[in-house]
Protein backbone atom coordinates (compact mmCIF):
# COMPACT_ATOMS: atom_id res chain seq x y z
CA UNK A 1 0.00 0.00 0.00
CA UNK A 2 1.03 3.62 -0.34
CA UNK A 3 0.25 6.58 1.43
CA UNK A 4 -1.68 7.57 -1.74
CA UNK A 5 -4.24 4.95 -1.31
CA UNK A 6 -5.54 7.45 0.89
CA UNK A 7 -6.07 11.04 -0.90
CA UNK A 8 -2.52 13.68 -0.38
CA UNK A 9 -3.18 15.98 2.35
CA UNK A 10 -2.22 19.43 1.73
CA UNK A 11 0.95 20.98 3.21
CA UNK A 12 0.26 23.95 5.63
CA UNK A 13 1.59 24.93 9.43
CA UNK A 14 0.44 23.71 12.35
CA UNK A 15 2.15 26.04 14.40
CA UNK A 16 2.96 29.32 13.73
CA UNK A 17 5.70 30.43 11.80
CA UNK A 18 9.01 31.22 13.59
CA UNK A 19 9.93 35.09 13.65
CA UNK A 20 11.69 36.50 11.12
CA UNK A 21 15.26 37.31 12.02
CA UNK A 22 16.79 36.42 8.84
CA UNK A 23 16.38 37.58 4.77
CA UNK A 24 16.72 35.60 1.83
CA UNK A 25 17.72 36.56 -1.79
CA UNK A 26 17.39 33.65 -4.12
CA UNK A 27 14.79 31.66 -3.21
CA UNK A 28 15.65 28.32 -5.10
CA UNK A 29 16.24 24.78 -4.73
CA UNK A 30 19.91 25.34 -3.18
CA UNK A 31 18.89 27.42 -0.71
CA UNK A 32 15.85 25.17 -0.04
CA UNK A 33 18.03 22.45 0.48
CA UNK A 34 21.38 24.05 2.07
CA UNK A 35 20.67 27.24 4.17
CA UNK A 36 17.22 26.70 4.94
CA UNK A 37 17.80 22.94 6.42
CA UNK A 38 20.87 23.86 7.83
CA UNK A 39 18.57 26.48 9.88
CA UNK A 40 15.55 23.70 10.24
CA UNK A 41 17.89 21.48 12.51
CA UNK A 42 19.82 24.37 14.01
CA UNK A 43 18.63 23.73 18.33
CA UNK A 44 17.58 27.63 18.16
CA UNK A 45 15.50 27.46 14.70
CA UNK A 46 12.58 28.06 15.83
CA UNK A 47 13.84 31.54 16.86
CA UNK A 48 15.33 32.42 13.21
CA UNK A 49 12.56 32.26 10.95
CA UNK A 50 13.79 33.50 7.11
CA UNK A 51 11.90 35.59 4.98
CA UNK A 52 12.59 34.75 1.29
CA UNK A 53 12.64 36.14 -1.83
CA UNK A 54 13.35 35.44 -5.63
CA UNK A 55 15.99 36.53 -7.77
CA UNK A 56 13.55 37.15 -10.63
CA UNK A 57 10.16 35.22 -11.40
CA UNK A 58 7.14 35.00 -8.97
CA UNK A 59 6.81 31.39 -9.42
CA UNK A 60 8.43 29.62 -6.32
CA UNK A 61 7.49 32.72 -3.77
CA UNK A 62 3.86 31.88 -4.71
CA UNK A 63 3.85 28.67 -5.01
CA UNK A 64 5.68 28.44 -1.34
CA UNK A 65 2.93 31.10 0.03
CA UNK A 66 0.49 28.83 -0.94
CA UNK A 67 1.72 26.13 1.70
CA UNK A 68 3.06 28.72 4.66
CA UNK A 69 6.51 28.44 3.36
CA UNK A 70 7.03 24.81 3.75
CA UNK A 71 8.58 21.80 1.51
CA UNK A 72 9.63 18.82 1.45
CA UNK A 73 13.60 17.73 1.26
CA UNK A 74 14.09 14.59 -0.52
CA UNK A 75 17.43 13.42 0.55
CA UNK A 76 18.58 10.46 -1.84
CA UNK A 77 21.12 8.46 -1.01
CA UNK A 78 22.26 4.57 -1.36
CA UNK A 79 19.68 3.65 0.97
CA UNK A 80 17.00 5.49 -0.60
CA UNK A 81 14.64 8.71 0.07
CA UNK A 82 14.61 10.79 3.38
CA UNK A 83 11.97 13.20 3.59
CA UNK A 84 11.93 15.64 5.71
CA UNK A 85 9.38 18.66 6.08
CA UNK A 86 11.41 22.49 6.77
CA UNK A 87 9.80 24.97 8.70
CA UNK A 88 12.50 27.38 9.08
CA UNK A 89 11.00 29.81 5.56
CA UNK A 90 8.50 31.53 7.51
CA UNK A 91 7.41 33.88 4.38
CA UNK A 92 8.09 34.07 0.74
CA UNK A 93 7.52 37.23 -1.71
CA UNK A 94 8.52 37.38 -4.77
CA UNK A 95 11.42 40.26 -6.35
CA UNK A 96 9.18 42.81 -7.05
CA UNK A 97 7.57 42.78 -3.33
CA UNK A 98 10.42 45.89 -3.11
CA UNK A 99 8.40 47.19 0.06
CA UNK A 100 7.65 44.46 1.65
CA UNK A 101 12.09 44.28 1.08
CA UNK A 102 12.33 47.22 2.38
CA UNK A 103 10.58 46.82 5.61
CA UNK A 104 12.51 44.01 6.38
CA UNK A 105 15.71 45.19 6.17
CA UNK A 106 14.46 48.76 8.51
CA UNK A 107 13.37 46.09 11.01
CA UNK A 108 16.45 46.05 13.71
CA UNK A 109 14.87 41.95 14.76
CA UNK A 110 16.08 41.31 11.73
CA UNK A 111 20.23 41.00 11.13
CA UNK A 112 21.00 38.36 8.58
CA UNK A 113 20.85 38.68 4.98
CA UNK A 114 21.45 35.59 2.83
CA UNK A 115 22.49 35.45 -0.69
CA UNK A 116 22.39 32.94 -3.81
CA UNK A 117 21.34 34.46 -7.20
CA UNK A 118 24.51 32.78 -9.23
CA UNK A 119 27.19 33.89 -10.04
CA UNK A 120 26.27 36.29 -12.25
CA UNK A 121 23.62 38.23 -9.90
CA UNK A 122 26.07 39.71 -8.59
CA UNK A 123 26.83 42.06 -10.97
CA UNK A 124 30.50 42.06 -11.36
CA UNK A 125 32.99 43.22 -14.10
CA UNK A 126 36.08 41.06 -15.32
CA UNK A 127 38.06 43.31 -12.31
CA UNK A 128 35.48 42.28 -9.71
CA UNK A 129 33.98 45.62 -9.68
CA UNK A 130 30.04 46.84 -10.52
CA UNK A 131 29.67 45.97 -14.02
CA UNK A 132 28.76 49.25 -16.31
CA UNK A 133 25.49 46.96 -17.36
CA UNK A 134 22.68 48.85 -18.56
CA UNK A 135 20.35 47.26 -15.61
CA UNK A 136 23.26 48.93 -13.28
CA UNK A 137 22.86 52.11 -14.93
CA UNK A 138 19.18 51.62 -14.51
CA UNK A 139 19.14 50.84 -10.98
CA UNK A 140 21.53 53.96 -9.99
CA UNK A 141 19.36 56.75 -11.97
CA UNK A 142 15.99 54.75 -9.98
CA UNK A 143 17.76 54.91 -6.57
CA UNK A 144 18.84 58.69 -6.95
CA UNK A 145 15.18 59.53 -8.27
CA UNK A 146 13.87 57.87 -5.53
CA UNK A 147 15.22 55.69 -2.58
CA UNK A 148 12.16 53.36 -2.30
CA UNK A 149 12.09 52.76 -6.08
CA UNK A 150 12.13 49.13 -7.15
CA UNK A 151 15.77 48.31 -8.28
CA UNK A 152 16.53 44.62 -10.21
CA UNK A 153 20.11 44.18 -9.31
CA UNK A 154 21.50 42.50 -6.43
CA UNK A 155 24.26 45.19 -5.69
CA UNK A 156 21.02 47.94 -5.68
CA UNK A 157 18.93 45.68 -4.37
CA UNK A 158 21.12 45.52 -0.72
CA UNK A 159 22.02 49.18 -1.29
CA UNK A 160 17.97 50.30 -1.29
CA UNK A 161 17.63 47.94 1.87
CA UNK A 162 20.61 49.37 3.69
CA UNK A 163 19.47 53.10 3.23
CA UNK A 164 16.19 52.22 4.38
CA UNK A 165 18.11 49.95 7.46
CA UNK A 166 20.21 53.21 8.33
CA UNK A 167 16.88 55.58 8.03
CA UNK A 168 14.64 52.98 10.53
CA UNK A 169 18.29 53.15 12.74
CA UNK A 170 17.69 49.68 12.84
CA UNK A 171 21.65 49.11 13.60
CA UNK A 172 24.34 46.26 12.35
CA UNK A 173 23.42 43.47 9.93
CA UNK A 174 25.53 40.48 8.58
CA UNK A 175 25.21 39.82 5.11
CA UNK A 176 25.99 36.05 4.17
CA UNK A 177 26.94 35.16 0.27
CA UNK A 178 26.14 31.57 -0.97
CA UNK A 179 27.26 31.78 -4.15
CA UNK A 180 29.95 29.66 -6.14
CA UNK A 181 32.44 32.18 -5.82
CA UNK A 182 35.92 32.45 -4.34
CA UNK A 183 35.99 35.03 -1.37
CA UNK A 184 32.35 35.65 -2.01
CA UNK A 185 32.23 38.12 1.22
CA UNK A 186 35.04 40.46 -0.04
CA UNK A 187 33.09 40.33 -3.78
CA UNK A 188 29.95 41.21 -2.20
CA UNK A 189 31.59 43.86 0.15
CA UNK A 190 33.51 45.33 -3.07
CA UNK A 191 29.94 45.51 -5.42
CA UNK A 192 27.57 47.29 -2.46
CA UNK A 193 30.36 49.80 -1.43
CA UNK A 194 30.98 50.89 -4.99
CA UNK A 195 27.16 50.88 -6.00
CA UNK A 196 26.57 52.58 -2.59
CA UNK A 197 29.27 55.14 -3.24
CA UNK A 198 27.52 55.89 -6.72
CA UNK A 199 24.08 56.76 -4.59
CA UNK A 200 25.71 58.55 -1.61
CA UNK A 201 29.05 58.54 0.10
CA UNK A 202 27.76 59.10 3.42
CA UNK A 203 25.43 55.63 3.01
CA UNK A 204 28.56 53.77 2.36
CA UNK A 205 30.35 55.24 5.23
CA UNK A 206 27.24 54.19 7.13
CA UNK A 207 27.43 50.92 5.32
CA UNK A 208 31.47 50.45 6.46
CA UNK A 209 30.63 50.61 9.76
CA UNK A 210 27.42 48.89 10.13
CA UNK A 211 27.74 45.43 7.79
CA UNK A 212 29.59 42.75 8.32
CA UNK A 213 30.33 40.28 5.12
CA UNK A 214 30.89 36.84 6.01
CA UNK A 215 33.02 34.45 3.45
CA UNK A 216 31.48 30.95 2.84
CA UNK A 217 32.02 27.79 1.19
CA UNK A 218 29.02 26.45 0.49
CA UNK A 219 28.24 22.13 -1.07
CA UNK A 220 25.33 20.19 -1.84
CA UNK A 221 24.08 18.75 -4.95
CA UNK A 222 20.96 20.04 -5.83
CA UNK A 223 19.32 19.48 -9.25
CA UNK A 224 15.94 21.43 -10.31
CA UNK A 225 13.60 19.42 -9.69
CA UNK A 226 10.99 17.64 -11.79
CA UNK A 227 7.07 17.04 -11.96
CA UNK A 228 8.24 13.21 -11.61
CA UNK A 229 9.62 14.48 -7.98
CA UNK A 230 6.15 16.03 -6.89
CA UNK A 231 4.10 13.01 -7.85
CA UNK A 232 6.84 10.68 -5.97
CA UNK A 233 7.20 12.76 -2.71
CA UNK A 234 3.16 13.11 -2.64
CA UNK A 235 3.05 8.68 -3.37
CA UNK A 236 5.28 8.00 -0.78
CA UNK A 237 5.00 10.80 2.34
CA UNK A 238 1.13 11.29 1.52
CA UNK A 239 1.58 15.01 0.92
CA UNK A 240 0.42 17.16 -1.37
CA UNK A 241 3.42 19.23 -2.05
CA UNK A 242 3.94 21.61 -5.38
CA UNK A 243 7.12 22.50 -4.75
CA UNK A 244 9.65 19.41 -2.95
CA UNK A 245 13.56 19.61 -3.37
CA UNK A 246 15.15 16.65 -4.01
CA UNK A 247 19.29 16.85 -2.88
CA UNK A 248 22.06 14.44 -2.01
CA UNK A 249 23.05 13.31 1.27
CA UNK A 250 25.96 15.34 1.12
CA UNK A 251 26.26 18.77 2.75
CA UNK A 252 29.28 21.03 3.73
CA UNK A 253 29.00 24.82 5.05
CA UNK A 254 32.03 26.55 5.64
CA UNK A 255 31.90 29.84 7.09
CA UNK A 256 34.35 32.96 8.14
CA UNK A 257 33.84 36.34 9.79
CA UNK A 258 32.09 38.00 12.45
CA UNK A 259 28.22 38.03 12.83
CA UNK A 260 27.37 41.87 13.92
CA UNK A 261 24.15 40.75 15.76
CA UNK A 262 23.65 37.00 16.27
CA UNK A 263 22.78 33.99 13.79
CA UNK A 264 21.70 30.00 14.47
CA UNK A 265 23.48 27.79 16.12
CA UNK A 266 24.47 26.72 12.47
CA UNK A 267 27.77 24.59 14.09
CA UNK A 268 25.04 22.49 15.96
CA UNK A 269 23.48 21.58 12.57
CA UNK A 270 26.86 20.47 10.78
CA UNK A 271 28.46 23.94 9.39
CA UNK A 272 32.17 24.52 10.25
CA UNK A 273 33.49 28.25 11.55
CA UNK A 274 36.77 29.00 10.63
CA UNK A 275 39.48 31.46 10.16
CA UNK A 276 40.18 30.71 6.72
CA UNK A 277 37.70 29.16 4.02
CA UNK A 278 39.98 29.54 1.10
CA UNK A 279 41.35 26.28 1.16
CA UNK A 280 38.38 24.43 1.54
CA UNK A 281 37.03 27.04 -1.23
CA UNK A 282 39.77 26.24 -3.80
CA UNK A 283 39.34 22.66 -3.73
CA UNK A 284 35.67 22.65 -3.93
CA UNK A 285 35.51 24.95 -6.95
CA UNK A 286 38.56 23.17 -8.88
CA UNK A 287 37.48 19.87 -8.27
CA UNK A 288 33.78 19.56 -7.57
CA UNK A 289 33.08 22.60 -9.81
CA UNK A 290 35.85 22.23 -11.99
CA UNK A 291 34.89 18.71 -13.11
CA UNK A 292 31.43 19.96 -13.30
CA UNK A 293 32.03 22.00 -15.81
CA UNK A 294 34.14 19.90 -17.81
CA UNK A 295 31.67 17.35 -17.65
CA UNK A 296 29.28 19.78 -18.97
CA UNK A 297 30.41 20.91 -22.22
CA UNK A 298 32.38 17.58 -22.54
CA UNK A 299 29.35 15.58 -21.74
CA UNK A 300 27.04 17.25 -23.83
CA UNK A 301 29.14 16.87 -27.02
CA UNK A 302 29.09 13.33 -26.03
CA UNK A 303 25.49 12.97 -26.03
CA UNK A 304 24.95 12.90 -22.59
CA UNK A 305 22.07 14.12 -20.43
CA UNK A 306 23.05 14.18 -16.97
CA UNK A 307 26.44 14.16 -14.44
CA UNK A 308 25.85 10.52 -13.90
CA UNK A 309 25.70 9.57 -17.65
CA UNK A 310 28.81 11.50 -18.15
CA UNK A 311 30.42 9.83 -15.94
CA UNK A 312 29.53 6.51 -16.90
CA UNK A 313 31.48 7.34 -19.82
CA UNK A 314 35.53 6.10 -20.01
CA UNK A 315 36.29 8.91 -22.00
CA UNK A 316 34.70 11.73 -19.93
CA UNK A 317 36.13 9.57 -16.74
CA UNK A 318 39.99 10.05 -17.93
CA UNK A 319 38.89 13.57 -18.70
CA UNK A 320 37.78 14.08 -15.31
CA UNK A 321 41.22 12.24 -14.01
CA UNK A 322 43.52 14.49 -15.75
CA UNK A 323 41.60 17.45 -14.92
CA UNK A 324 41.75 16.79 -11.29
CA UNK A 325 45.44 15.54 -11.86
CA UNK A 326 46.14 19.35 -12.63
CA UNK A 327 43.96 21.25 -10.43
CA UNK A 328 45.31 19.20 -7.37
CA UNK A 329 48.88 20.01 -8.04
CA UNK A 330 47.62 23.68 -6.50
CA UNK A 331 45.54 22.61 -3.81
CA UNK A 332 46.89 23.36 0.05
CA UNK A 333 45.47 20.22 1.13
CA UNK A 334 47.43 17.16 2.11
CA UNK A 335 47.32 14.55 -0.29
CA UNK A 336 45.72 11.75 1.18
CA UNK A 337 43.19 14.34 2.05
CA UNK A 338 42.82 15.19 -1.79
CA UNK A 339 42.36 11.53 -2.97
CA UNK A 340 39.78 11.07 -0.48
CA UNK A 341 37.92 13.94 -1.58
CA UNK A 342 38.28 12.70 -5.61
CA UNK A 343 36.94 9.05 -4.49
CA UNK A 344 33.77 10.50 -2.18
CA UNK A 345 33.42 13.05 -5.39
CA UNK A 346 32.96 10.32 -8.15
CA UNK A 347 30.57 8.72 -5.93
CA UNK A 348 28.80 11.35 -5.11
CA UNK A 349 28.79 12.24 -9.32
CA UNK A 350 27.74 8.29 -10.25
CA UNK A 351 24.47 8.43 -7.38
CA UNK A 352 21.80 7.34 -9.80
CA UNK A 353 18.93 8.97 -7.82
CA UNK A 354 20.39 12.64 -8.54
CA UNK A 355 19.29 13.52 -12.45
CA UNK A 356 21.80 16.46 -12.20
CA UNK A 357 21.07 18.13 -15.91
CA UNK A 358 24.90 19.06 -17.67
CA UNK A 359 22.43 22.03 -19.24
CA UNK A 360 21.85 22.93 -16.02
CA UNK A 361 25.63 23.04 -15.01
CA UNK A 362 26.50 24.41 -18.49
CA UNK A 363 24.62 27.99 -17.67
CA UNK A 364 26.93 31.02 -17.38
CA UNK A 365 30.16 29.84 -18.51
CA UNK A 366 31.58 32.99 -18.61
CA UNK A 367 31.19 33.58 -15.09
CA UNK A 368 32.23 30.06 -13.86
CA UNK A 369 35.52 28.85 -16.02
CA UNK A 370 37.27 32.22 -14.57
CA UNK A 371 36.71 30.79 -10.81
CA UNK A 372 36.76 26.71 -11.75
CA UNK A 373 39.11 26.26 -14.73
CA UNK A 374 41.57 29.67 -15.26
CA UNK A 375 43.50 29.58 -12.03
CA UNK A 376 44.44 26.31 -12.50
CA UNK A 377 45.84 26.74 -15.95
CA UNK A 378 47.72 29.96 -14.84
CA UNK A 379 49.16 27.70 -12.10
CA UNK A 380 50.17 25.30 -14.69
CA UNK A 381 51.46 27.70 -16.58
CA UNK A 382 53.55 29.13 -13.79
CA UNK A 383 54.99 26.04 -13.18
CA UNK A 384 56.21 25.60 -16.59
CA UNK A 385 53.82 23.29 -17.83
CA UNK A 386 50.57 23.43 -20.08
CA UNK A 387 47.35 22.03 -18.57
CA UNK A 388 46.12 19.51 -20.89
CA UNK A 389 43.16 18.69 -19.21
CA UNK A 390 42.27 23.01 -18.58
CA UNK A 391 42.79 23.10 -22.24
CA UNK A 392 40.55 20.42 -22.72
CA UNK A 393 37.36 21.85 -20.55
CA UNK A 394 38.42 25.50 -22.49
CA UNK A 395 37.73 23.76 -25.74
CA UNK A 396 34.80 22.10 -24.58
CA UNK A 397 33.26 25.20 -23.88
CA UNK A 398 34.35 27.27 -26.95
CA UNK A 399 32.84 23.66 -29.03
CA UNK A 400 29.20 24.45 -26.77
CA UNK A 401 29.44 28.34 -27.71
CA UNK A 402 29.81 27.37 -31.63
CA UNK A 403 26.60 25.08 -31.27
CA UNK A 404 24.94 28.62 -30.73
CA UNK A 405 21.32 27.80 -30.11
CA UNK A 406 21.54 25.73 -26.69
CA UNK A 407 23.55 28.51 -24.84
CA UNK A 408 22.53 30.18 -22.18
CA UNK A 409 24.88 32.63 -20.32
CA UNK A 410 24.40 36.29 -19.18
CA UNK A 411 26.82 37.13 -22.21
CA UNK A 412 25.37 34.68 -24.52
CA UNK A 413 24.88 36.48 -27.61
CA UNK A 414 28.59 38.15 -27.81
CA UNK A 415 30.25 35.30 -26.88
CA UNK A 416 28.70 33.16 -29.48
CA UNK A 417 29.27 35.90 -32.15
CA UNK A 418 33.19 35.75 -30.86
CA UNK A 419 33.02 31.75 -31.08
CA UNK A 420 31.33 31.83 -34.58
CA UNK A 421 33.36 31.47 -37.70
CA UNK A 422 37.32 29.99 -38.08
CA UNK A 423 38.27 28.16 -34.76
CA UNK A 424 42.18 29.36 -35.46
CA UNK A 425 40.67 32.61 -35.12
CA UNK A 426 37.93 32.18 -32.91
CA UNK A 427 39.76 30.21 -30.19
CA UNK A 428 42.39 33.60 -29.16
CA UNK A 429 39.15 35.67 -29.99
CA UNK A 430 37.03 34.03 -27.19
CA UNK A 431 39.95 32.75 -24.80
CA UNK A 432 40.73 36.48 -24.64
CA UNK A 433 37.25 37.39 -23.18
CA UNK A 434 38.05 34.93 -19.80
CA UNK A 435 41.84 36.67 -19.70
CA UNK A 436 43.68 38.49 -22.37
CA UNK A 437 46.68 36.78 -21.15
CA UNK A 438 45.35 33.70 -22.19
CA UNK A 439 44.85 34.61 -25.70
CA UNK A 440 48.37 35.78 -26.03
CA UNK A 441 49.70 32.53 -25.25
CA UNK A 442 50.62 30.77 -28.25
CA UNK A 443 51.24 27.50 -26.49
CA UNK A 444 47.66 27.58 -24.92
CA UNK A 445 45.97 28.65 -28.00
CA UNK A 446 47.40 25.58 -29.77
CA UNK A 447 47.00 23.45 -26.85
CA UNK A 448 43.27 24.16 -27.00
CA UNK A 449 43.17 24.13 -30.80
CA UNK A 450 44.35 20.23 -30.89
CA UNK A 451 41.73 19.55 -27.81
CA UNK A 452 39.29 20.91 -29.53
CA UNK A 453 39.71 18.62 -32.82
CA UNK A 454 40.12 15.88 -30.11
CA UNK A 455 37.00 15.92 -28.68
CA UNK A 456 35.37 16.25 -32.54
CA UNK A 457 36.78 12.75 -33.23
CA UNK A 458 36.13 11.07 -29.11
N1 LIG B 1 22.21 23.75 -7.00
C1 LIG B 1 23.37 23.44 -6.43
O1 LIG B 1 23.78 22.26 -6.42
C2 LIG B 1 24.21 24.50 -5.75
C3 LIG B 1 25.21 24.10 -4.87
C4 LIG B 1 26.07 25.05 -4.31
C5 LIG B 1 25.87 26.38 -4.60
N2 LIG B 1 24.86 26.75 -5.43
C6 LIG B 1 24.72 28.21 -5.69
O2 LIG B 1 23.35 28.57 -5.66
C7 LIG B 1 23.01 29.24 -6.87
C8 LIG B 1 21.55 28.99 -7.18
O3 LIG B 1 21.36 27.61 -7.45
P1 LIG B 1 19.90 26.96 -7.38
O4 LIG B 1 20.08 25.53 -7.66
O5 LIG B 1 19.21 27.39 -6.16
O6 LIG B 1 19.19 27.65 -8.62
P2 LIG B 1 17.64 28.03 -8.78
O7 LIG B 1 17.46 28.29 -10.23
O8 LIG B 1 16.77 27.04 -8.09
O9 LIG B 1 17.49 29.42 -7.97
C9 LIG B 1 18.24 30.53 -8.33
C10 LIG B 1 17.71 31.77 -7.64
O10 LIG B 1 18.57 32.85 -8.01
C11 LIG B 1 17.82 33.88 -8.65
N3 LIG B 1 18.63 34.49 -9.70
C12 LIG B 1 19.09 33.91 -10.82
N4 LIG B 1 19.79 34.80 -11.53
C13 LIG B 1 19.75 35.97 -10.83
C14 LIG B 1 20.26 37.26 -11.05
N5 LIG B 1 20.97 37.55 -12.16
N6 LIG B 1 20.02 38.21 -10.12
C15 LIG B 1 19.30 37.92 -9.02
N7 LIG B 1 18.81 36.71 -8.75
C16 LIG B 1 19.02 35.76 -9.66
C17 LIG B 1 16.59 33.18 -9.20
O11 LIG B 1 15.53 34.10 -9.41
C18 LIG B 1 16.31 32.18 -8.09
O12 LIG B 1 15.62 32.83 -7.04
C19 LIG B 1 23.99 28.71 -7.89
O13 LIG B 1 24.19 29.57 -8.96
C20 LIG B 1 25.25 28.53 -7.07
O14 LIG B 1 25.99 29.73 -7.02
C21 LIG B 1 24.03 25.85 -6.02
O1 LIG C 1 25.09 26.06 -9.21
P1 LIG C 1 26.01 26.60 -10.29
O2 LIG C 1 25.25 26.98 -11.51
O3 LIG C 1 26.96 27.62 -9.77
O4 LIG C 1 26.95 25.40 -10.73
C1 LIG C 1 26.47 24.15 -11.11
C2 LIG C 1 27.09 23.05 -10.25
O5 LIG C 1 28.47 22.95 -10.52
C3 LIG C 1 26.90 23.35 -8.77
O6 LIG C 1 25.57 23.67 -8.51
C4 LIG C 1 27.29 22.17 -7.89
O7 LIG C 1 26.34 21.16 -7.99
C5 LIG C 1 27.37 22.63 -6.46
O8 LIG C 1 28.29 23.67 -6.33
C6 LIG C 1 27.66 21.49 -5.52
O9 LIG C 1 27.74 22.00 -4.23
Amino acid sequence: MTALDAAPVPLRRTRPAPPVRHVHVGLGNFFRAHQAWYTHRAPDGDQWGIAAFTGRSPHLADALHEQDGLFTLDTRGADGDHFEVITSVAATHPARDHGAWLRYLADPQVVLVSLTVTEAGYSRGPDGGLAGTDRVAADLAALLADPSALVSTVPFRLVAGLAARRAGGAGPLTVVPCDNLPDNGAATARVVREAARLVDPALAGWIDDNVSYVTTMVDRITPEPTDGDVTSVAIATGVLDSSPVVTEPFSEWVLSGSFRAGRPRWEAAGATFTDDVRPFEARKLGLLNGAHSLLAYGGLLRGHTTVADAVGDQVCLAWVEQWWDEASAHLAAPADGIAAYRTALLARFRNPAIRHRLDQIAADGSQKLPVRIVPTVRAERAAGRLAQGGARVLAAWILHLRAGASVTDVRAAELVGLAAGGLDEAVPRVLGELDPELAEDAGLVAAVLSEAGRIDRA
